[in-house]
C-alpha cells in the first residue's frame, strides 16, 4: 500500500522529436528523475509558450496514457516583444542563422532570451504544471559548431562565447533548459513521487 499522499506512477516518458533536447536532458537530469523517452514530434498550438507548452502535454499524455514531460522552447528577441519566441523553430528553418540578424539589424536592441517550459502531466485527465528556465542573451552573428539550432547565434550574458561555442557542460550548467530542469527536480525530490516498473518495459 502506499504512504499517504505518496502517487504511484508508471516512469515518466519524456516525449519530443528532438534528438539534440534529450541528450541535453540525459545530461542535465542524470538519475536525479528517472524517465524514458519517446520520439513523437506533437503537433503545437498557436499562442502562450505555457499554454502551447501544456497542451503539448496533455496531448501526450493521452498518446501515452501515463505520466509524461515535454518542453517548449523559445527565442524571444526583446525587441520584437518577444517575437519569434515558441514560433523560432519555423524562423530559423525559412531564414537561418543570417535572418534571424537581419531582423534586428532594424533595431538597436540585439537583446534576447532563451526559455525553456517543461510541462509535466500526471496522466491523461491531470492539468499539466509547468516548469519556466530563462537564459538572458544577445543576438550576434553565427559562431560555433552548427549541430544544434540557434545556438551559434545566442551568447548569453557574461559569456564571450555563444551557446555553440561553449563546452557542453559549460552550456549545461547555465541554460535556460538547464534553469528549468532545476525545478523540475526540485519538484520531484519534494513530491515525493514512487514509481512502479511499467509492465511494458
Ligand atoms: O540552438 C538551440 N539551442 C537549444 O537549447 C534549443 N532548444 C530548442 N532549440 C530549437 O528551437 C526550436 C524549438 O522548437 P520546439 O520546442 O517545438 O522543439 P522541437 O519541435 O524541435 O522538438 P519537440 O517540440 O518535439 O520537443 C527548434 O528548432 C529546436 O531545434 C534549440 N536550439
Ligand atoms: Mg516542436
Amino acid at each position: 500500500m502506499a504512504a499517504p499522499g505518496t502517487l504511484l506512477l508508471r516512469p515518466v516518458t519524456f516525449v519530443t522529436g528532438n534528438a539534440k533536447k534529450l541528450e541535453e536532458v540525459r545530461a542535465i537530469l542524470g538519475n536525479s528523475v528517472p524517465f524514458k523517452s519517446l520520439k513523437l514530434d506533437l503537433p503545437e498550438l498557436q499562442g502562450e509558450p505555457e499554454e502551447i507548452s501544456k497542451e503539448k502535454a496533455r496531448l501526450a499524455a493521452k498518446q501515452v496514457n501515463g505520466p509524461v514531460i515535454v518542453e517548449d522552447t523559445c527565442l524571444c528577441f526583446n525587441a520584437l516583444n518577444g517575437l519569434p519566441g515558441p514560433y523560432i523553430k519555423w524562423f530559423l528553418q525559412k531564414i537561418g542563422h543570417e535572418g534571424l540578424n537581419n531582423i534586428l539589424k532594424a533595431y538597436e536592441d540585439k537583446s534576447a532570451y532563451a526559455m525553456c517550459v517543461f510541462s509535466l502531466a500526471l496522466g491523461p485527465n491531470v492539468e499539466p504544471v509547468t516548469f519556466v528556465g530563462k537564459t538572458q542573451g544577445l543576438i550576434v552573428p553565427p559562431r560555433g559548431p552548427g549541430d544544434f539550432g540557434w545556438d551559434p547565434v545566442f551568447q548569453p550574458d557574461g559569456y564571450q562565447q555563444t551557446y555553440a561555442e561553449m563546452p557542453k557542460e559549460e552550456k549545461n550548467k547555465i541554460s535556460h533548459r538547464f534553469k528549468a530542469l532545476d525545478m523540475v527536480k526540485s519538484h520531484f525530490a519534494t513530491a515525493g513521487y514512487t514509481f512502479q516498473q511499467d509492465p511494458s518495459d
